[in-house]
């Protein structure tokens, strides 16, 4: 069997799911195909999650609102039975319509997790409206995970169970990225952007022969287009190059996405979904590593230094101090570095952990801090690479290994 993932934007209106249906049509018609929420749904969902557990029952109705009818004119240009999108919607009403006791990540993954479950249900009534054959999956039932609402840890044994007892025959199965639940009936979700994770999990459980990922880009290029003119496609790449590129922030795959791939040795392509017949990059088990060197730009970046206020160096006891409070507050370290007496770490500046961070570090720790910066890793780089990236930026920190480099710099505009 293979495996497809579509990501938001390849679904984002009638169009999109009309080609979706295209490609599986002709290219997999035995997948079991991934699917995210539409469009930007998830960040609206977000919106709505914060109005709810803020009681702010005017905005509640808004985004609901917005949101639903987003939903409603996709499949006001489609055909097939919605009856579930419909009742999906009135189960997210009815939720809206009480107060909730429950911790506040907990709610989120209620809340969150429907875009995934909406939009799958447009696209399995489409597909079976075609005429293929069609099975609509409720990936809660199989990806079973801890109780860390928002960052789900999988249970392999488990999930692997329900994969293999319930994901059997020839259909096309139609289930969500993104989502799972925990022993006792509560969804979680994976972390943000991962379906493509989701994906992973399921190819490895079913001993996929491949997996697809459909992107709005031709494949992994050396840099993000977003910011890089000059991209150069990547048409292979090993494992271990896609963990390193994925773990640096080249955002075009979930960095959880290909441990498991490489396990079983199954390969990943990641394709276009504008250009279905190109043949994109192929993640495997190739020989030697990338000539091409890599870029990866980070923004909204801030660089925290610690002192220990009670003149003791950085060792053992100070840095399990330190990475306590990072765990606890759910930052994600991107890089550190350290002297006798000064600890410096660079995460992204994310306003809803980063203030309570550091209010939590200055118990302890002297802390001084510099934001609005940027990290760039170079993998595979030389002195050309770096210079052409250094041009009009200050450089705070630089670390270096064999084959990559990340830069903590300032725009200088
Ligand atoms: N090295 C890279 N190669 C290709 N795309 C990249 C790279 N780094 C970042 N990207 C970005 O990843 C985007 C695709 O990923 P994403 O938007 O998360 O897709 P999806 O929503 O389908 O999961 C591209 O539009 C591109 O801007
Ligand atoms: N919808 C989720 C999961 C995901 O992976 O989405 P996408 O495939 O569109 O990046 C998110 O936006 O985080």
């Amino acid at each position: 069997m293979k495996v497809f993932k579509f990501g938001g934007a390849s679904v984002k209106d009638a169009a999109g799911v009309r080609n979706l249906a295209k490609i599986v049509r002709t290219q997999g018609q035995t997948a079991m195909v991934v699917i995210s929420a539409m469009g930007k749904t998830t960040n609206a969902l977000e919106d709505l999650v914060r109005a709810y557990t803020h009681h702010r029952t005017n905005e509640v109705q808004k985004h609901f609102g917005l949101i639903r009818s987003y939903h409603n004119s996709v499949l006001s240009e489609l055909s097939g039975d919605f009856s579930r999108v419909h009742q999906t919607f009135a189960q997210l009403e009815a939720y809206l319509s009480k107060p909730s006791t429950a911790a506040h990540d907990d709610i989120y993954d209620q809340i969150v997790s429907l875009g995934e479950v909406l939009s799958t249900q447009i696209v399995a009534a489409y597909l079976a409206q075609t005429g293929l054959p069609t099975e609509w999956l409720d990936a809660r039932q199989l990806i079973r995970t801890d109780t860390n609402f928002r960052e789900g840890q999988v249970d392999w044994n488990e999930t692997n169970r329900r994969i293999y007892q319930v994901v059997t025959g020839k259909s096309i199965k139609v289930t969500q990225g993104f989502i799972g639940q925990t022993p006792d009936g509560r969804t979680t979700t994976l972390g943000r952007e991962g379906s493509d994770y989701s994906a992973a999990i399921f190819a490895y459980c079913l001993n996929a022969e491949s997996v697809t990922i459909w992107k709005d880009v031709p494949g992994v290029l050396n840099a993000d287009p977003k910011w890089f003119d000059d991209t150069v496609l990547l048409d292979k790449l090993t494992y271990q190059d896609a963990i390193e590129l994925a773990y640096y922030g080249a955002t075009v795959i979930h960095p959880k996405t290909i441990k498991p791939l490489q396990n079983k040795s199954i390969p990943l392509y990641v394709r276009s979904f504008l250009k279905p017949d190109a043949p994109g990059t192929v993640i495997g088990n190739s020989e030697g590593h990338l000539q091409t060197p890599s870029f990866i730009f980070k923004i909204k970046q801030v660089l925290i230094s610690l002192h220990p206020n009670d003149f003791s160096f950085i060792a053992e006891d100070n840095l399990s101090r330190i990475f306590g409070r990072f765990a606890q507050a759910g930052v994600k370290i991107n890089l550190m570095q350290n002297t006798a007496i000064s600890f410096s770490v660079v995460v992204d500046n994310n306003p809803d952990r980063v203030p309570a961070l550091l209010a939590q570090l200055k118990q302890d720790f002297r802390v001084s801090y510099n934001d609005g910066l940027e990290l760039i890793t170079i993998r595979y780089y030389n002195q050309n690479t770096i210079d052409r990236v250094l041009i009009h930026k200050k450089l705070l920190l630089e670390q270096k290994s064999r084959y990559t480099v990340q830069l903590v710099v300032k725009d200088l505009g």
